[in-house]
């Protein structure tokens, strides 16, 4: 094994990052995927939605490792990995992280720590996601230097073309300085409201603009209240609402994933014959 690690990035806040990441890991896993999520937002949210309502009492946490990986003390075989009964692990995140962010700015190889720390347990899981925090600072950059793809989310009601620009420049940034294997594996559509024409009209300037160069999923993620439910639940979408719309979206870009990751194997294989 040798996790394919997809970072769920966008600056913004509140566009379903956590949502899409929490919700995709646990459709991998059901899928028979051995997944691991890292939470990389100071504010925890990742970490609150699966169950940990207050990860300031963590001791251990992705904060913790990445530290371990500055100083170069070794970490221990899943230090601080929790596991979600959903048969999802979770590396959680509390307000220490926004220190690591400041420690960064003087660590040697500041912008790989968090691939460093991830090579250690790579072997070990078949999708590594991270949860991008609404910023593009060091801890997203930390993310996209690690990540093999990026997933964008975007809230459908909202006109995502400039905030997008500036993201796909960190990303090609990335690209060109640090991780040149860094793939967009697409745009998805979130709390899309199916009785307007916003997503439509969305998409379709998403396309327009973007051309052929980035995929939109041909999933949308349906705005459903039972979704925003679930961060208190501290469960997933198929085990609060099985039946819902939300699931079901969830179930389909699960499926998308796993075709661009079944395609990526392919071309590997291809290229290496
Ligand atoms: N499909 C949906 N339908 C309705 N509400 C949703 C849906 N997906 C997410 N939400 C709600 O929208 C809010 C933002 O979602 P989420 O936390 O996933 O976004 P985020 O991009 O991770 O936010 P942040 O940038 O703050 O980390 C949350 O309250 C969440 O419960």
């Amino acid at each position: 094994m040798n996790a394919k690690v997809i970072a769920i990035a966008n600056q913004k806040g509140g566009v379903g990052k956590t949502t899409t990441c929490a919700n995709l890991g646990i459709g991998l896993a059901q899928e028979g995927k051995k997944v691991l999520l890292a939470d990389c937002d100071p504010q925890g949210s990742l970490s609150i939605s699966l169950g940990y309502s207050q990860p300031d009492t963590l001791s251990t946490t992705l904060a913790t490792v990445m530290g371990k990986v500055i100083m170069d003390i070794p970490i221990e075989n899943k230090e601080g990995i929790l596991r979600h009964e959903e048969n999802v692990d979770l590396l959680p995140a509390n307000i220490e992280l926004s220190g690591m962010e400041v420690s960064l700015v003087n660590a040697m190889s500041r912008e790989t720590v968090l691939k460093q720390y991830l090579d250690t347990v790579r072997k070990q899981y078949d999708f590594i996601l991270l949860d991008c925090m609404p910023s593009l600072g060091m801890l997203t950059v930390n993310a996209l230097a690690s990540a093999d793809s990026v997933i964008i989310p975007v809230q459908a009601q909202y006109l995502p073309v400039k905030g997008l620009e500036q993201l796909l420049q960190t990303i090609g940034k990335v690209r060109k300085q640090i991780n040149p294997q860094l793939k967009i594996d697409g745009i998805l559509l979130t709390m899309v409201d199916n009785r307007t024409n916003f997503a439509k009209e969305i998409s379709s300037l998403l396309r327009e603009t973007y051309g052929g160069s980035i995929k939109v999923f041909a999933t949308d993620i349906p705005h459903s209240v039972r979704a925003a439910e679930i961060s208190a639940e501290g469960k997933s979408i198929f085990a609060h609402d099985p039946k819902g719309k939300v699931a079901e979206g969830y179930i389909n870009l699960t499926k998308e994933v796993l075709k661009i990751e079944k395609l990526r194997q392919k071309h590997k294989a291809g290229i290496s014959r």
